[in-house]
């Protein structure tokens, strides 16, 4: 017990429940330890097997005898079951199952029929499973023990404290293997009759701990195993995620990216990053290296450099650069986020507190009152629509028709997306004048003459006559009745055969997910974020037939519905 006693001390200052009334099981544990506060259970059940038969306690002294001359000279099996239950109370009790078996081979001498009477007739049988107790007169009949001992009076004491070891181990010792999570019904009980046995079989009344429905299945130290250890990394990264968020934002708003693309080598040490971007050594430094943590940047020795995804995205210039929608994460998103609280208790966007003005017309009142806010936005959709736009061009065959307009198309991203994909596409991308008039500034060096630009309200004006009608993040913006209001305009403008492209966010038919558009609708005004046979449904309602849907994997999936 020496040698078990820096493990078993883990108990001690608990307070243990054992959950069997073996006097044995008790003695075994006692001797080992001092118990003292409320949060383990300690079950345990043992059973002998001989002939693939479960030998149970004796019902009278011929059942004894049967047993007995059953396992005479042979070899047979004695299995316990143990499972440690962590309690830990918050407001509902929370508790994790440990639980596994040892298996000792016990073999019996020949026995002859006075022997097995004798000891019938002592009395020890009747209160054991097998019908013996190895250790007090029962130990007479054995020849040999292969395995634990302990585990045959009923306790197998050596590989509990090998369990208490890993439960109690710091992080990092434990393998997934070295907890066996599959025995958990067949555990022992306590017992309501006095003596529960060691050798005897599980009890089928004992409580199944396993599906109590109040009971939470939590694990009070989870994280003392793989599992555990999984659900903690993805807590830590929940709780962090608003610092690699704000990490991202800072790197980008302050050039670093740019700033080592700009290098001769492509490579820059904290010092000379600090003097470019005009920001402290200390805080330069630490910047660069949680950036490095995030798979944003790579270091060799003192040298910082992008990684390929950086190159691929963080550039401001490049072809898929998401600078704009970084850039309008930091300054608009992130302040509505810090009133997230208040928009959940309230129901409502929290613009006017974020930023001091009421937003009714979202983009009127708060993209487009400024013109530095207004390009902001642009590069936004821009960016995103660069990044998701070919994937919901080419989502569906467009060959039959000629033209298509992409109503609120923005920067024009999109509708050259389309144009490029389709050949046969003319595309008109109309949108609210003061779109319209900046959208110049987005214009690709290579742009296709078939994109042209129109510009008026989607819900006032006559729309553009197409062949198709592109709806790409519009809809989520509104609520159903505006929704209505712009299908019945479309409805009107088509002819049957011309067809409606929604492209969104599609949410799960459960609305479980994508997180990403579900996080999305926390900042919302008065729009909702829907999954694909919503935005059926509300097509469907103004003659559009769902053709085809198509997740694209990309950040946007689409639907295709047509007139009828
Ligand atoms: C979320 S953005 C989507 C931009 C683009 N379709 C894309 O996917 O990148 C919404 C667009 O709808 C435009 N919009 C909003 N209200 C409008 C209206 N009443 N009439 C026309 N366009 C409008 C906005 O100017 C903006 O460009």
């Amino acid at each position: 017990m020496v040698l078990m006693n820096p493990v078993i001390s883990k108990l001690t200052g608990k307070l243990v429940v054992l959950a069997s009334a073996s006097p044995r099981r008790l003695e075994i544990l006692t001797n080992v330890k001092h118990l003292k506060t409320p949060d383990i259970v300690i079950g345990a059940d043992t059973v002998v097997t001989v002939d693939g038969l479960i030998l149970e306690k004796p019902v009278d002294k011929q059942d004894a005898y049967r047993m007995l001359s059953r396992l005479s000279g042979k070899e047979h099996s004695v299995f316990t079951g143990v499972a440690i239950i962590l309690c830990h109370e918050k407001e509902e009790i929370d508790y994790q199952v440990i639980d596994f078996y040892e298996e000792t081979k016990v073999k019996f001498a020949d026995l002859s029929d006075d022997l097995l009477w004798e000891y019938i007739n002592s009395g020890e049988p009747m209160d054991k499973a097998g019908g013996y107790g190895i250790q007090a007169l029962g130990g007479m009949l054995v020849e040999y023990v292969h395995g634990d001992f302990l585990n045959v009076v009923g306790f197998p004491l050596n590989q509990f404290c090998k369990k208490l070891g890993l439960i109690f181990s710091p992080p990092g010792s434990l393998t997934h293997n070295s907890v066996p999570w599959t025995l958990v019904n067949n555990l022992s009980k306590c017992s309501e009759n006095g003596e529960d046995e060691p050798q005897g079989t599980s009890d089928p009344a004992a409580p199944d701990l396993t599906s109590r429905g109040t009971m939470q299945m939590q694990n009070v130290r989870e994280n003392e195993t793989e599992d555990g250890k999984e659900k903690l990394s993805k807590m830590i990264e929940l709780m962090d995620g608003f610092k690699a968020s704000k990490v991202l934002f800072t790197a980008s708003k302050l050039h670093v990216f740019d700033v080592l693309r700009s290098s001769k080598t492509g490579e820059l040490q904290a010092e000379d990053v600090a003097q470019e971007i005009k920001a402290s050594m200390k805080g330069t430094e630490r910047l660069l290296e949680a950036c490095v943590s995030l798979g944003l940047l790579q270091r060799t020795g003192k040298e910082y450099a992008n990684t390929a995804m950086s190159r691929h995205f963080l550039l401001s210039d490049g072809p898929l650069s998401l600078q704009g929608y970084i850039q309008h994460c930091n300054e608009l998103v992130w302040p509505l986020f810090t009133h997230l609280e208040t928009a959940v208790r309230e129901g409502t966007n929290q613009h006017e507190k974020a930023f001091g003005k009421s937003s009714d017309n979202l983009f009127q009142d708060a993209y487009y009152s400024r013109h530095e806010v207004k390009l902001r936005f642009m590069k936004a959709m821009h960016s995103i629509a660069k990044v998701s736009g070919r994937d919901v061009a080419t989502a569906f065959d467009l060959s039959k028709y000629k033209t298509a307009c992409d109503l609120g198309g923005c920067t024009g991203a999109m509708a050259y997306e389309f144009a490029k994909a389709h050949p046969g596409l003319s595309v008109t991308m109309f949108d609210l004048p003061e779109v319209i008039e900046m959208s110049g500034h987005f214009r690709p060096h290579d742009a296709d003459d078939r994109v042209s630009f129109v510009a008026g309200d989607f819900f006032k004006d006559e729309l553009p006559k197409a062949d198709v009608y592109i709806l790409a993040r519009i809809l989520h913006d509104w609520s159903d009745e505006k929704v209505h209001i712009l299908l019945s305009k479309i409805a009107k403008a088509c002819n049957p055969g011309c067809c409606v492209l929604v492209s969104e966010i599609f949410l799960d038919e459960d609305r479980k997910g994508p997180s990403r558009g579900l996080l999305q609708a926390l900042s919302m005004t008065e729009g909702r974020q829907r999954s694909a046979s919503e935005y059926s449904l509300l097509l469907k309602s103004h003659g559009f037939t769902t053709a085809q849907v198509k997740h694209t994997h990309n950040l946007l999936d689409a639907i295709l519905c047509v007139a009828e």
